[in-house]
């Protein structure tokens, strides 16, 4: 009650221009649901500044690439007769700057035109404010990547019955329904990441290691699930390191100089954000560290080029551990094929463009003088589909089947939605309609739901490594978990200094 009083005030007031509008991708339909993706890095400015300064640099893959996706999805629903047949589904998409608050002023636009008034003056004498999906709000929003973010946004969508499907979200604390009651997700929780954690250290015999996590709901969550893995497989701790929310360089040293006193703790498990899997491994760089540690991280490394690039010689050796999908067909077809003077309706795709081609879209003085910058091509050689693709257009198709069905069921003489089914109730959309579905998704995989709304927990064993005969490096799969770990044991390659696995077990 109390935030939706700050939100009339807000509308009211007009403080609404205190709540940063920001930007948005606008897909217009009949139905309309939100998008929320961490488009921008976090800043390093803190909270109260400016946008541009709160928000970082283009976070490529798990920002660009997901908005795109969920487009994509889009496209494919509106051209689909199977799926909402006499609807047109609309989408409006909203940057969170990966950052939890930054994520809830944006998720403000999507409950602040939920409000009906009938005029901004009489709001601040209305006993209550009803709430209400009007037209042009939000049916439910897809997102967002980071626990954190979700987990907040989570507690402003129950407020108005707004269901939210994550693409990317894997704190166990999320799968909570009496505290995230309209929360789902296409991800498994982080309970089983941590038992795969436990198990792959188990199958090594590495019984002493150090262990580092970031702030946030992700880092604390997922290391408090692997403490309770590792006391059930008497595995020993040497360092314990947690990442506070703002570090500078100087945080980092000071935690590899921690690692290294561990002598006899070569392995180290990562439980972090990717930024700071980043600058984690920047600062083994700065002190030559690339003998001395065995990562073993969580997917919030995963298999990304973030936390590697520069940085493959401290890297080398490293386990990560990435949900397991497979590849939407198509997606890469259409993501090699939009351009930024085609590609309208994304309004970050210029700066995303500029940023990965070093070059500037306005014509004069390009920084890449070789090829006009609108010239550059997407293609195999620089562009691989994200990891959480499918996350990401399996939770667009799951809200569209689950609108589907809920229209099916509530207005059986029309295609089209009608005055039974509006406003939607959000609390029988998820209930009975979201929770409930089951599709075959543009991967031929099965999607569905538990009764916590969470996703199937598959993940796979990824090696970060040199490829034979060149300085290159790549993240190679050795192996795959499914409630049971299954190891490539010979495809496993260590850092040659470090000697082989079976050296790192605890001397004593
Ligand atoms: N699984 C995550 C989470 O926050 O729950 C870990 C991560 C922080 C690095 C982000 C990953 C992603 O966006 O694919 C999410």
């Amino acid at each position: 009650l109390i935030l939706t009083l700050l939100l009339c005030l807000a509308t009211c007031a007009k403080l609404g221009s205190s709540v940063k509008s920001g930007i948005t991708a606008k897909v217009i339909g009949d139905l309309m649901i939100g998008g929320l993706f961490p488009i921008h890095e976090k800043g390093s400015q803190n909270v109260g500044s400016l946008d541009d300064e709160r928000c970082g640099l283009i976070n490529e893959d798990r920002g660009i690439q997901r908005v795109e996706a969920m487009l994509f999805a889009i496209d494919k629903i509106n051209n689909d007769s199977t799926i909402l047949p006499g609807i047109r589904l609309g989408a409006s998409l909203r940057d969170t700057c990966s950052i939890d608050t930054f994520a809830l002023e944006q998720s403000l636009e999507f409950v602040r035109v939920s409000l009906t008034t009938s005029n901004p003056a009489d709001c601040l004498n209305k006993s209550t404010i009803v709430a209400s999906t009007s037209a042009g709000s939000v049916a439910g929003v897809i997102g967002g990547s980071y626990s954190t973010v979700s987990m907040q946004v989570a507690n402003l969508l129950r407020l108005f019955e707004i269901p939210q499907i994550s693409y990317a979200s894997t704190s166990a604390r999320l799968s909570d329904k009496s505290r995230f009651e309209f929360f789902a997700r296409t991800v498994p929780p982080d309970t089983l990441q941590a038992k795969a954690i436990a198990d792959i250290l188990s199958h090594f015999n590495w019984t002493y290691v150090s262990t580092v996590w970031s702030s946030g709901e992700y880092g604390e969550s997922g290391m408090d699930q692997f403490e309770k893995e590792r006391l059930h497989r008497n595995i020993c701790i040497a360092a314990s390191e947690k990442i506070p929310y703002s570090p500078d360089a100087m945080t980092y040293d000071i935690i590899i100089s921690r690692l290294i006193k561990k002598k006899a703790a070569k392995v180290v498990v990562l439980f972090t954000r990717d930024v700071d899997a980043r600058d984690l491994l920047e600062a083994a760089l700065r002190v030559n560290a690339s003998k001395k540690f065995i990562w073993v991280a969580s997917d919030g490394w995963g298999v990304q080029d973030t936390p590697v690039n520069g940085r493959e010689t401290v890297a080398e050796g490293a386990i990560t551990i990435e949900l397991q999908t497979k590849k939407i067909k198509g997606f890469d077809q259409y993501f090699r094929g939009i351009n930024p003077r085609t590609n309208t309706r994304n309004p970050w795709f210029k700066d995303f463009w500029e940023q990965k081609f070093q070059c500037l879209l306005e014509p004069g003085d390009s920084v890449n003088t070789s090829t006009p910058c609108a010239e550059n091509v997407l293609d195999e050689a620089n562009h691989a589909q994200e990891k959480k693709t499918q996350f990401v257009v399996d939770a667009v198709f799951a809200m569209a089947h689950a609108l589907h069905t809920m229209q099916t069921d509530m207005c059986p003489h029309t295609e089209e939605l009608c005055d039974n089914m509006l406003p939607i109730d959000g609390r029988k959309l998820f209930k009975e309609y979201i929770l409930n579905t089951t599709f075959v998704d543009l991967a031929d995989t099965e999607v569905s739901f538990d009764s916590q709304g969470d996703g199937l927990g598959r993940y796979d064993v990824m090696n970060y490594r040199p490829i034979e005969g060149t300085d290159d490096y790549r993240y190679v799969k050795v192996g795959e978990w499914a409630n049971i770990l299954s190891m490539n044991l010979s495809a496993v390659h260590f850092h040659p200094e470090l000697g082989d696995y079976n050296s790192h077990n605890v001397p004593y």
